[in-house]
């Protein structure tokens, strides 16, 4: 519904207009027509190169278009003041902070600054939104710090406080997570997806993390090296095999049956695995990377069925092949045991 959009595009053009007449100017990407919905969050993937940040930069109005239209809330971008845009739009970039002598919360509430002006005073309602802002990325501890000795990870949590004071309808952020520690990172996406689902605002993020996207995104954009954006429920471009050719390239190997990238060619096996869900994850693991095909069928000479052990409060393993058992109590034992049956199998 388009009273719910809070930036779409209609047949935009993003790249680089050349700054004399010898160099011609680079055409990124074009016939973009996107949708950001208020309530959602969308990931933007795509390799290296592909204009995600410049996708980003021109949606946010800080980067002008080669051709095309953008709207924000239904309006065209064109037609806006920067006070008006900033009123509606937010980025956190990985550009590097150049200013210093400025406190974490001196810069937080530059995020209020579309409300206050610049150097105007913060209201009472201001100030409780820059410490909502503060706490809720998780930077109350660094308050009263200079911003330009903080880690590359707080100041990116610094910058997420910034964009959450600047309170907009939409948030769009170049790689949030790319600084952040695992934990970090499950807060910040745990963070942007309640600031999308319960205050209705539109989240945009690129990254490279490719299982964090499918896990995090209601819809991903899926940016190819053609500037071509397919949009869709990250389960249906997994399926239909978008998600792969995106990424379509020597070495790359996106199994879809666990939704990860395969490290290891196979070649050995193929391995049936049964019993506990929990120790067939880890044990299929172990195994992929060692080189075996983990197969679903119960076909194959090697069957292994994990449980879980009482006695010892672990798993244990218990390997059928051709007509024997053996059984163990690690995954390395069980690696060792699978190499001794391989070479068994190979000798004259
Ligand atoms: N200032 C510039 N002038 C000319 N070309 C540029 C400029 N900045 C980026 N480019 C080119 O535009 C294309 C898109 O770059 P962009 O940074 O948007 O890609 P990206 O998908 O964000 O890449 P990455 O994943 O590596 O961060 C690239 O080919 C890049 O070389």
């Amino acid at each position: 519904m388009e009273e719910q959009s809070a930036i779409s595009s209609r047949d935009l053009a993003i790249g680089f207009r050349s700054a004399g007449r010898r160099r011609a100017s680079l055409t990124v990407a074009d016939h973009i027509d996107i949708n950001l919905r208020r309530g959602e969050v969308v990931c933007l993937l795509g390799p290296n190169g592909s204009g995600k940040s410049t996708l980003i930069r021109t949606l946010a109005g800080l980067h002008a278009p080669l051709d095309g239209n953008i709207y924000l809330s239904g309006e065209h971008i064109t037609d806006l003041s920067v006070k008006e845009i900033s009123r509606r739009v937010s980025t956190v970039l990985t550009d590097r902070l150049t200013i210093g002598n400025i406190s974490v919360y001196d810069l937080v509430a530059f995020g209020r600054s579309p409300y206050t002006g610049w150097f105007g005073s913060l209201s009472p309602e201001d100030e409780e939104r820059v410490a909502w802002a503060i706490e809720s990325a998780g930077i109350a501890h660094l308050r009263e710090r200079d911003v330009l000795h903080l880690s590359d990870g707080e100041r990116q949590k610094v910058m997420i406080a910034r964009s959450l004071a600047q309170d907009t309808s939409a948030i769009l952020l170049d790689e949030p997570t790319a600084h952040l520690d695992l934990p970090n990172r499950v807060a910040t996406i745990r963070l942007l997806r309640a600031l999308a689902h319960e205050t209705g605002k539109a989240v945009l993020l690129s990254t490279h993390e490719l299982d964090l996207a499918l896990k995090a995104a209601d819809t991903l954009w899926l940016l190819n090296q053609k500037g071509r954006i397919t949009a869709g429920t990250p389960e249906d471009l997994v399926l239909d095999g978008t998600f792969e050719a995106v990424f379509e390239q020597a070495g790359f190997d996106f199994d879809r049956s666990t939704g990860s990238v395969r490290l290891h060619e196979p070649s050995r096996g193929p391995v049936f695995l049964s019993g506990d869900p929990t120790g067939t994850f880890w044990t299929r693991r172990a195994l992929e990377r060692s080189g075996y095909r983990v197969n679903e069928s119960e076909k194959g000479d090697i069957r292994i069925e994990i449980a879980v052990n009482q006695r010892i409060c672990g798993f244990s393993w218990i390997i059928q092949c051709r007509g024997d058992a053996y059984s163990h109590s690690s995954v390395r034992e069980l690696l060792v045991e699978l190499s001794r049956l391989d070479e068994a199998k190979d000798a004259p």
